[in-house]
């Protein structure tokens, strides 16, 4: 077990709020959107999913690196937060399936954190004030100049991330044998997507993306799929063109969370950023469909405009969140399309929504 650092760090906010902590990882500074995840378990996952792209993160769970980490519980090849902040960050494991700690994880991808900071009075000041950019450094004297640097950080608002983390070139997941053909537009796309779809006897073509309609229905697949991933849905263009030929073209199309945002600016319905996002594992669904909830793995900070969801001729409201109200799914009532803004994969988080993926498979068998 390596020393615990005993290195000053800050966390900087935009409005000029700072909280102070020890830093973990390597020094300097790590730009981005705080957010915070309620999640008790999964950060690895979390870490590691590319929605997370330019984002720092609150855990609000007072221990985290406990039980180590895997790497088979990543959700992509690299860590996609761009900074962490704890309360107490554990150096220690215990866990006979870890293979290695928190820490060296957190140092093999050069990521910066800060722990021992008050996550209790900083996510209610957050929840209050709103989602905004912060930095964590280890350069704690050097406050003005920091202030400085944090201006010249775009605001997630606009900003157009998925060709950050998207792949470059196509390629293949699963078994070629497989009952169903899948194009997947990769906007940072989870693992555990490709995992849950290949299970199902599906062999999916992940695009670019920027992929074109054309570029994805060579392949003659059964059926479509739009990903997940970071930033502002409205300046993805091409994926937006690309969903309306899909449904032009009556084809079967699922989207997960910014590919539900994709599929509903793809129907005219606006998309607006959230005072603060949902992020967590225990996020209340109902399902109105059936009338039955779901308890939901979720992380987004955009959501569609629901009067213009409800008015809208073409679209049927499915979900809602409980805990706000806002759309949690849709589908379009005279086309083989529905999404979900929430993540029935998980990973982390409750099994509860599998459904859906079964619901895709049935949809490309019809
Ligand atoms: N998980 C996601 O796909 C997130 C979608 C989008 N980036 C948002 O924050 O709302």
């Amino acid at each position: 077990m390596k020393y615990q650092s005993r290195k000053k760090a800050i966390l900087l906010l935009a409005d000029g709020t700072i909280f102070h902590g020890k830093a973990v990882g390597r020094e300097g500074n790590a730009f981005g959107e705080v957010c915070f995840n309620t999640g008790m378990t999964g950060y690895q996952e979390i870490f590691t999913d590319p929605s997370y792209y330019g984002q720092l993160m609150v855990a609000t769970n007072v221990h985290i690196g406990n039980y180590g980490t895997n790497e088979e519980e990543t959700e992509s090849d690299s860590i996609k937060i761009s900074g962490l902040i704890v309360k107490n960050f554990s150096y220690e494991y215990s866990r006979s399936l870890a293979d290695s700690s928190l820490q060296d994880f957190l140092e093999k991808h050069n990521l910066l954190a800060i722990s021992d900071v008050d996550t209790r009075a900083l996510v209610s000041y957050i929840r209050d004030n709103g989602a905004m950019n912060a930095v964590i450094s280890t350069e704690v004297d050097n406050i003005e100049a920091l202030k400085k640097e944090l201006e010249g950080v775009p605001a997630m608002s606009g900003l157009e991330l998925a060709s950050k983390v998207s792949t470059v070139k196509p390629y293949f997941y699963g078994d070629p044998n497989a009952i169903y053909k899948i194009s997947a537009l990769d906007l940072g796309v989870k693992r555990n997507i490709l995992r849950n779809l290949a299970k199902r006897d599906a062999y999916i073509k992940v695009f670019p993306f920027d992929a074109t309609f054309e570029e994805m229905n060579d392949w003659r697949p059964d059926g479509f799929f739009l990903s997940n991933g970071p930033g502002d849905p409205e300046p993805l263009f091409q994926a937006i063109n690309t969903a309306k030929e899909i449904l032009n073209n009556n084809k079967p199309l699922f989207g997960i969370c910014l590919g539900h945002q994709v599929i509903a600016l793809a129907n005219g319905i606006s998309t607006y950023k959230m005072h603060n996002g949902h992020r967590g594992i225990n996020h209340p669904v109902k399902n109105l469909i059936t009338g039955s909830g779901e308890i939901t793995s979720q992380n987004h900070g955009f959501a569609i405009n629901k009067e213009e969801a409800e008015k809208n001729k073409d679209v049927e409201i499915t979900h809602v969140h409980l805990n706000d109200n806002t759309v949690a799914g849709i589908r379009m009532k005279n086309k083989n399309c529905f999404s979900v803004q929430y993540h029935p994969e998980a990973s982390p988080g409750p099994n509860d929504s599998l459904y859906l993926f079964d619901q895709f498979i049935d949809n490309m068998k019809k």
